[in-house]
């Protein structure tokens, strides 16, 4: 195999623009083969958009990662991609080699592997306005072409909802690999009720539910440490009790959090004392023990 190593600079660049014709679905057997090196595939779903569900798929990968796990993000958010940025790549693009398309490594270390259509526009603000064969070839061949090698998690980041894209990633996927999904929602009443329609996908297409994570669950005042619940208390834990699904716990609203994100820094390795922290590092905890070890 042709090593990802190399100065991907001198390889071809893959641009995908809205000139192009659909691309072929590939076959099942390309689809399998290029995943065989993937353990886990963690989808992070919410049911509405802006309630965290980026920030938690790119956090719980800096914690697997920082846990010595090898990781890799798929961002299918096409409309609206924000992990590139998180991990401060934005401006680095995707390559061909013989093996497929090389993706993005992110984190000083390169040890996160990021795909998103993010990397393959002329422009980074490009606005994506696809029908649902053209997203779903896109799809595909981000599981198909994109040279994954072997992650311990593959983190699958989706749109808010449950859309084309969802459906696209889950009949790529399931025949090939168990997936497991996490829903993140933020406390108050009207977020809640859209994560029972997630939890509604996740039955119907065979999900496994690792759990609820409730998000922007108070914030705690950096000067006296009283915790102030700006969008009330408790939502997420009670749903995931009604639901009958774990509670993977609350992140609290974090000033640090944001701004590490907006910075591209890595939070985890950076702020363990700051609100967030524990949480986070607690529903990583959960999800390793929730997942069958590497042998
Ligand atoms: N716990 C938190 N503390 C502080 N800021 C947060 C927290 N969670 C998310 N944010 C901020 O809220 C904003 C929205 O978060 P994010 O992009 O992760 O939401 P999303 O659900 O993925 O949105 P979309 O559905 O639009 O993709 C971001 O600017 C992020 O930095
Ligand atoms: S929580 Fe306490 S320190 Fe923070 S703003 Fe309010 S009164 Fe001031």
């Amino acid at each position: 195999m042709e090593s990802l190593t190399t100065d991907h600079n001198e390889l071809p660049r893959v641009r995908y623009t809205r000139s192009l014709p659909t691309p072929v679905p590939p076959a099942d057997s390309v689809i399998r083969s290029n995943l065989a090196g993937v353990r886990h595939v963690l989808l992070v779903l919410s049911g509405k958009g802006g309630v965290g569900k980026s920030t938690v798929a790119t956090e719980l990968a800096l914690a697997l990662r920082l846990a010595g796990k090898r990781v890799g993000i798929l961002d299918v958010d096409l409309c609206g991609p924000s992990i590139p940025r998180m991990l401060r790549v934005q401006d680095s693009a995707v390559h061909q080699c013989n093996s497929g398309w090389v993706p993005v490594f992110a984190h000083q270390d390169k040890s996160i592997s990021l795909m998103s259509i993010g990397f393959l526009l002329e422009k980074p603000d490009d606005a994506v306005v696809w029908r649902g064969p053209k997203k779903n070839a896109l799809i595909k061949q981000f599981v198909s072409d994109v040279a994954w090698g072997d992650l311990d998690f593959l983190i699958v980041d989706t749109p808010p909802g449950t859309s084309d894209e969802h459906i696209s990633t889950v009949e790529a996927l399931r025949p090939h690999k168990p997936l497991a999904a996490i829903l993140v929602t933020t406390p108050q009443a009207v977020s809640v009720a859209d994560v029972r329609r997630e939890l509604t996908f996740c039955k119907k297409t065979g999900l496994r539910v690792l759990g609820i994570v409730e998000n922007m669950s108070g914030f705690v005042c950096p000067h006296c440490s009283e915790c102030t619940n700006i969008f009330s208390k408790g939502g997420g834990e009670e749903l995931a009790k009604h639901a009958g699904v774990p509670f993977l716990g609350s992140v609290p609203l974090d000033p640090q959090l944001s701004q590490s994100l907006e910075d591209g820094r890595d939070f985890i390795q950076e702020f363990p004392k700051s609100s967030a922290f524990p949480a986070l590092a607690h529903i990583a905890q959960q999800i390793l023990d929730g997942t069958p070890r590497s042998s």
